[in-house]
């Protein structure tokens, strides 16, 4: 449904998409995360059709982007991370607008104006002025703007971006809709946990390079395997880093200023034992304590992992 082969993207000597290969499968919601500059907006607005790939190729629903770009714009709905509404229409012209420039068949335009009204928890606003909006029904506005003329495949830049924790409640219930929907999904953040219930894929961009992907299950079953023990201590001494080492559930250790972060995936018992064992040593700690693993980091320890890093 998108398939990208290597796509790049360059602007002068900086490449900000480095041979990006996606796929994506038909009715599946795909997770793009990446901290801010990592190239998620520039992989999007190519997969838009909005800027032109350096080199690589992309399509979607079979069509390649740059030699197909009309039939590429009838099957996506494109929210773009920053956009401008049209300050002087309500909700509902606002809507019509969009289905006017997609010709969207007039018999169909009001009652799927008022379906995606309801789907984006917006009936109520529908003569409201989209300027009088607030920016998370805006954004609500933005997701059923895509949706009018039914496209089977939504490209989504950040749509959550900016919002405070209820409306990102609200977005991620509209989102869970989408999906139930059997859209396609492409949704990019820089926040790994929004897209937990939502994604069923996540890939990680840095520096324009996908770093890992993974099923967003697989994720969670190992955020819940594993956690992170957190010890202080004296760093100096290299006797707890020795033990340590000697532990089969202990996967990795970091050395911090004031301690140690042990990426841990031994039992609570276990757990239990190799405190013990610290005690019986005589090794002196100030701090013994477990902390949720944060799963963007597991994700990218345990990627490291698996190609020997
Ligand atoms: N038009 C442009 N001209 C030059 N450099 C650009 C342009 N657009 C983006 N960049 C650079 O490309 C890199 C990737 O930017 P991009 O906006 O794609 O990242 P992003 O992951 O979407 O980040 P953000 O969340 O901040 O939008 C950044 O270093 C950015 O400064």
């Amino acid at each position: 449904m998108i398939l990208t082969q290597n796509l790049t993207k360059r602007y002068g000597r900086m490449i900000a998409v480095d041979e990006l290969n996606l796929s994506v499968q038909r009715q599946t919601v795909f997770g793009l995360v990446g901290e801010n500059g990592a190239g998620k907006t520039s992989a999007l607005s190519m997969l838009a059709t909005l800027s032109t790939p350096t080199s690589g190729r992309a399509y979607i629903n079979g069509h390649e982007i740059s030699r197909y770009p009309r039939e590429v714009r009838q099957s996506i709905g494109y929210m773009p991370d920053s956009f401008g509404v049209y300050d002087g229409l309500t909700v509902t012209e606002y809507l019509r607008f969009f289905a006017d420039c997609y010709d969207v068949n007039k018999r169909v335009v009001q009652r799927r104006t008022m379906d995606l009204l309801e789907r984006v928890q917006l009936t109520d606003k529908r003569d409201t002025y989209v300027n009088a909006l607030s920016r998370g029904m805006q954004q609500r506005l933005e997701i059923a703007r895509c949706l009018m003329h039914d496209p089977d495949v939504l490209i989504l830049d950040e749509p959550a971006s900016g919002l405070d924790p209820k409306s990102r409640l609200d977005m991620r219930g509209v989102l869970q809709g989408l999906r139930d929907m059997g859209k396609t999904i492409l949704i990019s953040t820089h926040i790994l946990h929004d897209l937990a219930e939502v994604a069923d894929e996540i890939g990680i961009l840095r520096k324009g390079e996908m770093v890992a992907v993974a099923a967003i299950q697989v994720m969670l079953e190992h955020s819940n395997a594993y956690r992170t023990l957190r010890l202080r201590g004296d760093v100096a001494d290299e006797s707890l880093e020795r033990l340590l080492a000697q532990d089969k559930q202990v996967l990795q250790v970091d050395k911090k200023e004031n301690g140690w972060e042990v990426l841990y995936a031994g039992t609570a018992r276990q757990q239990a034992m190799l405190l013990t064992s610290i005690v019986q040593a005589g090794i002196h700690l100030t701090e013994f304590a477990e902390r949720p693993t944060d799963i963007e980091q597991l994700f990218l320890r345990l990627s490291a992992v698996q190609e020997g890093m």
